[in-house]
């Protein structure tokens, strides 16, 4: 056995073998090892008195599924050996098989509470200048794929589809797979590539032959892996992710569109918000339309138009939320249907599914026609399928489909005799049992059955006496009883047994004929689901627009945004409305960049999420919160908003702070959306101070994206002087009675001081410190040199981009003076020339670096030296 168990775990090297034995899974050597940690299992031994036990563990098979689903959810992969003969009639060593291979890609057996998420498997492919991406949901079938251009592009799409498994050939380039180990996504290698004529069907819409090649790699994976029918994969769709608002996957986190950041959950994200789906179906829908907010304004009008109506007519929007309440998951079901897996109680729900839908689209019927037209198109209710079903299934069937007593009476012939003759035979049973009482005078003689020993009499042992010793055989000898047979016993059973196992055993066959029957139906269920799901996500935009008085934005065609009363939704919705704050947003085509400045704790931040938000659940379809909105249609968001440490790319958080803004810088365009959170902060004053000028006039001069930009540099609001479109506001703060009063409202203008000191109060820190902190301040405030660093149009004459970029890349300082009006060398000298600004600890540090002999220093002394500058001044 140990042998058979080898051959089939060296199939299998990175995966656990469940080897079935009996009525158990068992585990074997560093299996069991690793298994019986990971699963708190008892490891045992096998052989025992050998040299070398063999460690094992084992689960039973009834309960089997949690434990793959623990190893699965781990990132683990189980291959599942089933017995492929009875053992009962194998000849020598049972046959055995692995049936699946169930990996984080590929499960599809998810909780109640996955139900509205999506799992993905994604697969990848390069050919030397893009990328063939493709993925798709086992559960529900859907299948689509694009070409990437880069890398960046690649883990965009891979983040944001929450992938837990990508499958490669060899062309992938080594980094890459280290970037989605370091996410935590398994990579699973694919050699072989399968023909067959399932993978032509599904590639044949395809024309890229990257595209094709991409596909196959993922279908030949899960023929692999899952060894079962695929009828339920859709065919093929190319996406192109440009069709779509695009958000770098630090902007969908910052964002917290639908993972909360602190907690990694679904709750106080905008999808949390926005769901107020019914059907399962609709729950992943949303989520995909908040991953990928749309850029086609008749698409978006389309969306809005039937938000509209349902908002606007409340019964008929009650109506069809109590109908879809009753619509199960047809995407997944059908996928049990193809995979073989469904059950009679899967049909009912399928069948209770169905007869909503005339339901639904005689409520649709009665609003505005050219709305849902399009809608109500892809409803097909599949009547036929729910006739089927109802005509054969009982309405409250059992979990197995092999143990009978699911098709109703009267729907087969055959089946309804064998039905009699069992229902017959139980009546003579009980006939029988009355005459032999009567015979025998015994009052407690029954007549039982059990598996083993079919049909027999009892009799309790005192009255052993009685019974009549040449008609009755002895079958069984319990401890208060006898069990006996009869003749006429034996032959009546032998018809009663055969009719019930021809009867389960017709009820199969019935049962697996209809499920053929569903399964020739799967695509018009798919597109029915698509249609369900649509209108469910519709209808959820409705009730929260009306629930938090949303309005719906209208779209500009030039670069006029004014948001009227804006709100951020979350924290509008954890607070409640009364508390928040409205704020206006207001930069008509001439305003690219507001500069806001105000207090810690002020609320620049949600000024600035607000506005994202709002901008996404306008693309999306759904209104906004707000009292009136308009704005163009933007094409990508960028954001650098908190400290978010990239922690797995080992970066600081300085250094993901510039790659941010210079993604931001590289790929925006006018009709982008920029947000920038005091860019600068993470680095020394002047560094910062300089560099957040430094782009704040890149984007006004080379970009004119609408760019928020926070800041505490007061000094950068004299720029509103010199770049025309950028306007200063601030969030207004009052001191009343020596503490901080908030407004959360917007003013025109800058801020007049920064509160920090306030504000440290608030977070209850002593006062002698706060006291001191006071006294530094005014000192600071009185030896106020500071430099203002106001930027002379003649100081930043507009490079051309590629100039720029070369300049900053090769470093040469003739380019960095022509492009950048930051302090030049000569002018950063004088500052630590001008004896009266210098305190005394920079005068020693000063004079430390007059001396410093370089030649004599190692890279790290070097270091050290500058670390404890660091800590002389204070740092
Ligand atoms: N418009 C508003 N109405 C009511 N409360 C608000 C509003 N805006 C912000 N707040 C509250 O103020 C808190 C602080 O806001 P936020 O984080 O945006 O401040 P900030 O100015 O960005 O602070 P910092 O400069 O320290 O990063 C929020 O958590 C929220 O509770």
């Amino acid at each position: 056995m140990m042998e058979q168990y080898q051959a089939i775990k060296d199939q299998y090297p990175d995966a656990f073998l469940f080897y079935r034995l009996g009525d158990f899974y068992e585990m074997f050597n560093e299996d069991a090892v690793k298994g019986s940690q990971l699963l708190e299992l008892t490891l045992t031994t096998r052989s025992h008195s050998a040299k070398n036990p063999i460690p094992m563990c084992g689960v039973p098979h009834k309960a089997a599924q949690s434990y793959i689903d623990i190893l699965v959810d781990k990132g683990y992969k189980v291959a599942i050996c089933e017995q492929m003969e009875d053992p009962k009639l194998a000849k020598g060593m049972v046959k055995r098989e692995v049936i699946r291979l169930v990996t984080p890609g590929t499960q599809t057996d998810s909780s109640a509470s996955e139900a509205k998420e999506n799992n993905y498997l994604t697969a990848l492919t390069f050919n030397d200048n893009q990328y063939g991406f493709a993925y798709t949901d086992l559960s529900t079938g859907e299948l689509k794929t694009s070409l990437l251009a880069d890398f960046d592009a690649v883990l965009n799409e891979v983040t944001s589809l929450q992938t837990k498994e990508i499958v490669v050939d060899d062309s992938v380039p080594e980094p890459l797979l280290a970037q989605a180990n370091a996410l935590g996504i398994l990579v699973s290698t694919q050699v072989e590539t399968i023909e067959a004529s399932e993978v032509n069907y599904l590639t044949q819409d395809l024309d890229a032959d990257l595209s094709k090649r991409v596909v196959t790699l993922l279908l030949s994976y899960v023929t692999t892996t899952q060894k079962r029918s695929l009828a339920h994969l859709q065919r093929a769709v190319v996406y192109e992710p440009a069709y779509f608002l695009k958000m770098d996957r630090s902007s969908q986190r910052n964002l917290e569109l639908t993972t909360n950041i602190r907690t990694g959950k679904k709750s106080g994200t905008l999808l949390w918000l926005l769901d107020e789906t019914k059907t399962a179906m609709g729950g992943r829908l949303l989520k995909q339309w908040l991953d990928r907010p749309l850029l086609n304004k008749a698409a978006i009008l389309t969306r809005q138009n039937q938000v509209s109506e349902l908002l606007d007519h409340y019964f008929e929007r009650n109506n069809l939320q109590d109908d879809l309440v009753e619509v199960y998951d047809l995407e997944r079901l059908a996928g049990r249907v193809a995979f073989g897996s469904v059950n009679g109680r899967d049909l009912i729900q399928l069948m209770t599914s169905l007869r909503q839908i005339p339901k639904i689209q005689h409520t649709l019927s009665e609003l505005d026609p050219e709305t849902f037209k399009s809608l109500l198109n892809q409803m097909d209710p599949c009547l036929d399928v729910a006739d089927a079903i109802e005509e054969a299934i009982v309405s409250d069937p059992p979990i197995s489909v092999t143990d009978g007593g699911l098709i109703r009476d009267g729907y087969q012939p055959q089946l309804d005799q064998y039905r009699d003759a069992m229902k017959n035979g139980k009546q003579w049973l009980a006939n029988l049992e009355a005459q032999e009482r009567e015979i025998t005078g015994i009052n407690n003689l029954k007549i039982g059955f059990n598996h083993v020993f079919g049909y027999y009499i009892e009799v309790t042992k005192v009255n052993l006496d009685k019974i009549p010793k040449d008609r009755y055989e002895r079958k069984q000898t319990l401890t208060n009883a006898e069990r006996f047979s009869t003749p006429e016993l034996k032959e009546k059973e032998a018809l009663i047994l055969e009719a019930q196992e021809k009867s389960t055993a017709l009820e199969y066959e019935l049962f697996t004929q209809l499920r053929e029957l569903v399964k020739t139906a799967i695509q018009r269920l798919q597109k029915l689901a698509q249609a369900v799901a649509t209108l469910d996500v519709i209808q959820s935009f409705a009730v929260v627009s009306e629930d938090f008085h949303y309005v719906r934005p209208d779209f500009t065609d030039d670069h006029d945004l004014e948001i009227v009363e804006g709100r951020h939704p979350v924290v509008e919705k954890v607070m409640g409305r009364q508390q928040y704050v409205p704020n206006d947003v207001t930069m008509p085509n001439d305003t690219t960049i507001l500069l806001i400045t105000g207090p810690n704790m002020s609320g620049k931040s949600t000024y600035m999420r607000q506005l994202a938000l709002t901008v996404i659940m306008a693309q999306v379809g759904c209104f906004v919160p707000a009292k009136s909105a308009k704005m163009p249609i933007f094409d990508q968001i960028f954001t650098r908003i908190g400290a978010a440490d990239d922690l797995i790319s080992g970066q600081s958080t300085f250094m993901v702070e510039m790659q941010e803004a210079n993604n931001a810088l590289s790929h925006a365009t006018e009709n982008s959306l920029i947000l920038f959170d005091e860019i600068g902060r993470g680095t020394a004053t002047y560094d910062g101070m300089s560099l957040a000028q430094a782009i704040i006039e890149f984007v006004h001069d080379h970009i004119h994206a609408k760019t928020l930009f926070s800041t505490h540099y007061h000094e950068l609001t004299a720029l509103e002087e010199n770049l025309a479109e950028l306007q200063n506001v601030h969030v207004g703060a009052v001191e009343k009675d020596g503490d901080l009063v908030f407004l959360h409202q917007i003013q025109a203008g800058p801020a007049d001081k920064s509160y920090g000191i306030h504000v440290a109060k608030l977070a209850g820190m002593p006062d002698k410190l706060l006291n001191r902190a006071d006294v530094i301040l005014k000192q600071l405030e009185n030896s106020d040199d500071q430099q203002k660093i106001a930027a002379e149009p003649n100081q930043r004459e507009a490079l051309p981009v590629d100039q720029v970029e070369t300049a900053e890349v090769k470093g040469e300082p003739e380019a960095a003076e022509q492009g950048s009006s930051m302090p030049q060398s000569d002018e950063q000298l004088s500052l630590f020339n001008d004896a009266e600004v210098v305190n005394p600890k920079a005068q020693r540090i000063i004079e430390d670096l007059k001396t410093l002999n370089l030649m004599a220093l190692t890279p790290m002394d070097v270091m050290n030296q500058v670390y404890k500058w660091q800590q002389k001044m204070g740092r």
